[in-house]
């Protein structure tokens, strides 16, 4: 059984139900072919079979992350109004500061979470209240940035297209004409309250102030100091992941994500063609990556977007603990037709068109569905953000 740093029990980690992939790459250019092909065989199993991986080796520092955890604390510890000047505005594309409660993922019940989308690094960033953050983003973001560049290169080859096929559609991330968002996320501890609780509102969630100070040698026990420290978020019992929850159900938009987490916190899964929810766990420095839907509509089904959510935890140190994590979403430059790799892309000539015409049916259903990256984003989101 894998040793992991799960505090929940059953996951499918611990039954070693996540394919691991090592994807440990040097500058070396023939070790980095021979790395994209042993990656590719792992990846095309992994996603045809789960729609999800977990890559270690990657390269992407610890302290990498737990820098920008804490920048993420020291931004959500901003007094309200300064926050504001951050908010992502709708008119003003995915960029920005998301509050708790703005998000409904699966349309009905609101996330309890704290997020920023980062789009590109030259939008509005909270260097002023916070220098240094746009400078350490920068150096995670290229870092998420080169790992996505060897995934890229490995489905490719796992679809026996040329290594560069998804790379070239991928030419402008983090920059502009391409949605591929860089996610700061910080979920707040929960006290499920019995009503015995006198500060507690019924039906209502309140905020205290943020609990910055957590601490790896504290794992397995409350990451509680005092009363004054904490970020408590109190929600009524039967408001449980009916009301508000951690992220509703759903599928990434994208390509792929790519998801670090800092602790266990809910994260569960529904493998494909199955309707029973999992849970995940924790692999310590583990990189989880999922399929999003973009791939899976390149690929006509065959590697399945994952759904998923992040509950609120029934084992209550899992709850009454914060969870940072950080999602890497890759999506292709706006202007690439989404179109099954089989068939030919709108764009390309009539004597491709004709030769396919003998497959007639499937590919007019193709063309009913024949959209632009960005036409996709854009659609999925006003559903996630419509209050
Ligand atoms: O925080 C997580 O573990 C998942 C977040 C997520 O799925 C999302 O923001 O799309
Ligand atoms: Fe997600």
């Amino acid at each position: 059984m894998l040793k992991t740093a799960s505090v929940e029990k059953d996951t499918l980690l611990e039954k070693s139900l996540i394919p691991i992939i090592d994807v440990s790459f040097g500058t070396d250019e023939c070790l980095m072919k021979s790395v994209v092909n042993r990656v590719a065989v792992q990846l095309a199993k992994a996603m045809k079979e789960k729609g999800m991986a977990m890559l270690v080796n990657h390269g992407i520092s610890e302290e990498k992350l737990k820098i920008a955890y804490h920048y993420f604390d020291d931004f959500c510890k901003l007094d309200e109004k300064t926050k504001e000047l951050y908010l992502r505005k709708s008119e003003n594309g995915n960029h920005g500061y998301v509050k708790p409660g703005q998000e409904k993922f699966d349309g009905k019940t609101k996330d309890i979470r704290h997020a920023f989308n980062i789009c590109t690094l030259n939008a509005k960033l909270p260097d002023e209240p916070l220098p240094g953050f746009k400078e350490h983003i920068a150096l995670l973001a290229k870092d998420f940035k080169n790992l996505t560049g060897l995934i890229l290169q490995a489905l490719a080859v796992a679809l026996e297209l040329p290594t560069n096929f998804f790379v070239e559609k991928h030419s402008h991330m983090l920059d502009i004409d391409n949605e591929t968002t860089f996610r700061l996320l910080y979920y707040p501890p929960l006290i499920i309250d019995d009503e015995k609780n006198e500060n507690f509102t019924k039906g209502s969630a309140k905020y205290c102030h943020q609990n910055t100070n957590f601490d790896e040698t504290k794992l397995g026990s409350l990451n509680i100091k005092d009363e004054n420290d904490i970020d408590e978020t109190h929600i009524n019992k039967s408001d449980v992941n009916k009301t508000f929850t951690r992220c509703g159900e759903h599928c990434d938009y994208g390509t792929f994500t790519l998801l670090v987490q800092d602790t266990e916190g809910g994260l569960e899964v529904k493998l494909p063609n199955s309707e029973k929810w999992q849970k995940v766990g924790h692999l310590g420095g583990a990189i989880f990556l999922n399929a999003g839907e973009l791939l899976s509509i390149w690929t006509n089904g065959l590697y399945p977007a994952l759904k998923h959510r992040v509950v609120i935890p029934e084992n209550s140190v899992a709850c009454t603990k914060g969870r940072h994590s950080i999602a890497y979403f890759v999506h292709p430059d706006n202007l690439t037709d989404i179109v099954p790799i089989d068939e030919p892309s709108p764009s390309a000539s009539q004597e491709a068109i004709n030769k396919k015409k003998t497959r007639k049916t499937s590919f007019k259903a193709a063309r009913m569905k024949i959209y632009n990256a960005y036409q996709h984003v854009q659609k999925r989101l006003k559903e996630t953000y419509a209050s």
